[in-house]
């Protein structure tokens, strides 16, 4: 099995502060991996990390990629094969949804019709068509996460990182959530997922590293 991950003695500063000490592990491509830890764990830091919106030290490999010295295009480029979900959605408010979830189509170049087409199929996936003309601030807070998750998975990104996505779901989007990413990653989508808990009933294997005081290690 391929590695896409390697992280190897890396470790998180802001300033001065250490947030994760250096710390190993390895993902494989095709792993359904959990990453768990209280609050102020650092969940968001690694997520953040290997989006290369932080720059960590040590080695965090992504495929060919090292985060601690990516460069600016090869940062675009990696980005163009990963989904994202941050916690705060982070969706364009001046865009419809359609038009978000259209984003990283058009940005691989697709020609803007089928880009429309393809979206307005992920949206269904997400039970959100009847949404798709209406912007960010006309959705409520479960529905800009799940229009954000169409976003992260339209494009067949090889990994997609997702952070605290079914925190404030009930229980019939956080199950319609983690389907869709059991979905992607049975056609092979690396997925992680930052959370505070394991859902309930995870009914398929998975691998769970573990943040504590600052050190991430595997729990089985
Ligand atoms: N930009 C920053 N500057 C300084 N410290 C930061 C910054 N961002 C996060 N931190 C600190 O890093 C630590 C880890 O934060 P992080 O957001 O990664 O945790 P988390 O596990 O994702 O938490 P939560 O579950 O609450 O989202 C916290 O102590 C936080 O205060």
């Amino acid at each position: 099995m391929a590695i896409i991950v390697d992280a190897n003695n890396f470790s998180i500063f802001y300033d001065n502060t250490q947030i994760i000490k250096p710390s190993s592990f390895k993902i494989n491509t095709g792993d359904f991996v959990f990453l768990t830890g209280v609050s102020g764990s650092g969940k968001t830091s690694i997520i953040k990390a290997l989006y290369g919106e932080i720059r960590p030290k040590g080695s965090l490999r992504i495929g060919e990629f090292e985060m601690s010295k990516i460069s600016k295009s090869q940062l675009a480029t990696l980005r163009r094969h990963l989904g994202v979900v941050f916690q705060d959605f982070r969706l364009i408010p001046e865009w419809t949804i359609l038009k978000n979830v259209m984003l990283p189509l058009l940005i691989k170049g697709i020609d803007k019709q089928e880009a429309e087409a393809l979206a307005l199929k992920e949206l269904k996936k997400v039970k959100l068509s009847h949404k798709a003309d209406k912007y960010p601030a006309e959705l409520s807070g479960g529905e800009q996460q799940r229009a954000a998750i169409a976003r992260a998975i339209i494009h067949r990104p090889i990994m997609i990182l997702a952070d605290e996505p079914i925190s404030g779901l009930d229980e019939y989007s956080a199950s319609l959530v983690m389907d869709l990413f059991k979905l992607a990653n049975d056609s092979g989508i690396t997925i992680l997922v930052a959370s505070h808990s394991m859902p309930q009933d995870f009914s398929r294997e998975y691998r769970q590293l573990h943040i504590e005081k600052g050190e991430v290690y595997e729990l089985s």
